[in-house]
């Protein structure tokens, strides 16, 4: 049942319960402060009161969101779990992505931050804040409580291939600078085999205070507010649950942040007049909002939606006759019973295995004709087009140049508009030498058939064939679209603080003010980033008009 939201107001409302989301609500209110968390969908993990989970879990505290092995599950069934209104895949239940993600758990090399970030956001300032989430959430690379690797097929035929082509084996967060001719086994976020990350750490202090109280089912329609200033959040309850009404921040010196992804944190800031002129207006005309929307001429008009960026995908497949697909699909409806016993019992086996079997994780660099070096991380995994067969995903990381554009419909749902993949011929470029150099490497693995491309085909034939597109290039790590950036000139939508230009005492923390896409896959980034944005949020003074001074 839907409840109306009560009249007490909170130092802080943060929109949204993702990677940016909690840990960012979990530092404000250790400071001290009232923090609110609301996110729009249900609970996830077991830990946080979650109900989606095969019959096999029944009697368990587990969910479908804590079982490595289930986590693909997603790509077969994602009702009331992936987010209606997004276009593309991305989790909308307590957690968002760091609930339904593959827990893939990447130290951010110094490139990352240097390349892509402005002054204050280098690596030299980034430090104490990545240090801070490693120390809480280290991540393994043996998930099984045995400390056992299973099906290691996979990685060992290839890891011939890398070796003999002079690639070194790391421990990628140990070693993370090292990203050039590297290679070694992925590291997630798992604890005692179950998905731990954020959800398990950050939101178990924020939730252990008093001050801090957690909406599930509730969503953000948009921010209330009188010209630069906002008073708070109006809200729709969903699923039959929830609140409605409007929250209010404390008066004079409340403040608003917006924690809602890529595409959900642009989706709120046009609802709340704040956008390109031409998104305010399909807002505005949309049977949906239309008069209810702020009036034009509280419009703020800042680039939310472009500089839109994830990892152009590029498959590769290889099959050999040592490696076995375990089917984790078949695991949730029909698993093997000794896998179901050996995880139940002692949390090891087959299951503890974050589906479909990854590894090795692979990078290399290369330089294309602009001089301009990109970051390539190769992503392998047992599942393709046969029994025998592996997927290695190359994913084009910082450097990239090509950018894109998402807006929204009439019924408010956001799309990618400017699909970012390869719109810059470098880039190209670069993924195509990238392709080359690992044919080479993989050719040096006895017994290896190449699927795609086959053995024949020219790689830049191979590339071009590729559609630049969702459906085919898709990496699910998109960030942009809020853009960090030190000058509200046209380029960026928040300041060095997070804090949206031309408002006091709105923010955005998440992926989406990240100006480049990241060497790995970006959940520790996003928290990392988080870490850094709750200090700067927490070292601001009042706002101006808290000074008087406006
Ligand atoms: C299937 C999949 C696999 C992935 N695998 C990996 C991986 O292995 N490793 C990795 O590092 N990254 C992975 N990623 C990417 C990573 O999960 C995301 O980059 C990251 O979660 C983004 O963090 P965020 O805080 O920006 O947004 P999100 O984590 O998406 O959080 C946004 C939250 O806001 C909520 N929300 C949205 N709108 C509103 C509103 N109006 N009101 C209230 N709440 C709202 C959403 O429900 C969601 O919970 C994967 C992503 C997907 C989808």
């Amino acid at each position: 049942q839907c409840t109306t939201a009560p009249n007490q107001t909170y130092d802080y409302i943060v929109i949204g319960s993702g990677a940016g989301g909690i840990p960012v609500a979990d530092r404000l209110s250790e400071a001290g402060h009232s923090v609110l968390l609301l996110e729009k969908g249900p609970p996830s993990s077991g830990r946080w009161n979650g109900t989606m989970k095969p019959a096999w879990l029944e009697g368990t505290n587990l969910t479908r969101f804590d079982v490595p092995g289930l986590f693909n599950q997603i790509w077969r069934d994602s009702n009331g779990v992936a987010c209606e209104d997004t276009g593309v895949m991305a989790g909308c239940v307590l957690g968002g992505g760091v609930a339904v993600n593959s827990a893939l758990w990447w130290k951010p090399p110094t490139r990352d931050w240097d390349v892509n970030f402005p002054e204050g956001w280098k690596s030299a300032d980034m430090k104490s804040s990545v240090d801070k989430v490693f120390q809480r959430i280290p991540g393994t690379d043996t998930p099984s409580q045995d400390g056992i690797r299973y099906n290691q097929e996979g990685f060992e035929r290839i890891s011939e291939g890398l070796d003999a082509a002079g690639f070194k084996q790391v421990k990628p967060n140990e070693q993370s600078e090292e990203k050039n001719m590297t290679y070694g086994h992925s590291t997630f976020f798992i604890e005692n085999a179950e998905r731990q990350g954020p959800l398990r750490t950050y939101l178990e202090t924020a939730a252990a205070r008093s001050q801090f109280s957690l909406w599930t089912n509730t969503m953000a329609r948009r921010v209330v507010r009188t010209g630069g200033r906002a008073t708070g959040v109006e809200l729709q309850c969903r699923n039959g649950a929830g609140f409605n009404g409007t929250v209010n921040v404390t008066p004079g010196t409340g403040r608003v942040i917006v924690s809602a992804g890529t595409m959900g944190s642009a989706k709120v800031l046009f609802r709340s007049g704040i956008g390109p002129t031409d998104m305010l207006n399909v807002v505005k005309k949309s049977p949906i909002d239309n008069e209810t929307m702020i009036s034009e001429d509280q419009w703020i008009n800042l680039p939310v939606g472009y500089n839109l960026n994830d990892h152009v995908g590029t498959d590769i497949q290889v099959a050999h006759p040592d490696i076995r697909f375990y089917d984790f699909y078949k695991a949730y409806n029909t698993p093997i019973q000794t896998d179901v016993d050996a995880y139940l019992a002692n949390r090891t086996g087959m299951l503890t295995t974050v589906a479909p079997n990854l590894g090795p994780i692979i990078w290399t660099e290369v330089t294309p004709s602009d001089g301009r070096t990109r970051s390539i991380q190769w992503q392998a995994r047992v599942e393709g087009r046969t029994n025998t067969s592996m997927t290695i995903t190359q994913y084009l990381g910082t450097g990239s140049i090509s950018r894109g554009r998402l807006d929204i419909t009439p019924q408010l749902n956001t799309r990618v508009v400017t699909v970012p993949y390869l719109r810059n011929a470098t880039d190209k470029e670069a993924v195509i030498m990238g392709i080359e150099h690992m044919r080479g490497v993989l050719n040096g693995v006895a017994n290896l058939t190449w699927v795609t491309p086959t053995a024949e085909q020219n790689t830049t034939t191979f590339v071009n064939s590729i559609p630049a597109a969702l459906a085919s290039r898709n990496s699910n790590h998109w960030v942009g679209s809020c853009t960090i950036g030190p000058a509200n000139d046209g380029t960026a939508v928040v300041d060095l603080d997070t804090k949206v230009y031309g408002m006091d005492n709105l923010f955005v923390v998440d992926a989406s003010i990240f100006p480049g896409i990241t060497t790995g896959n970006p959940s520790a980034a996003i928290v990392s980033v988080a870490e850094k944005a709750a200090a700067r949020i927490l070292a601001l003074k009042g706002t101006e008009s808290e000074d008087g001074d406006v």
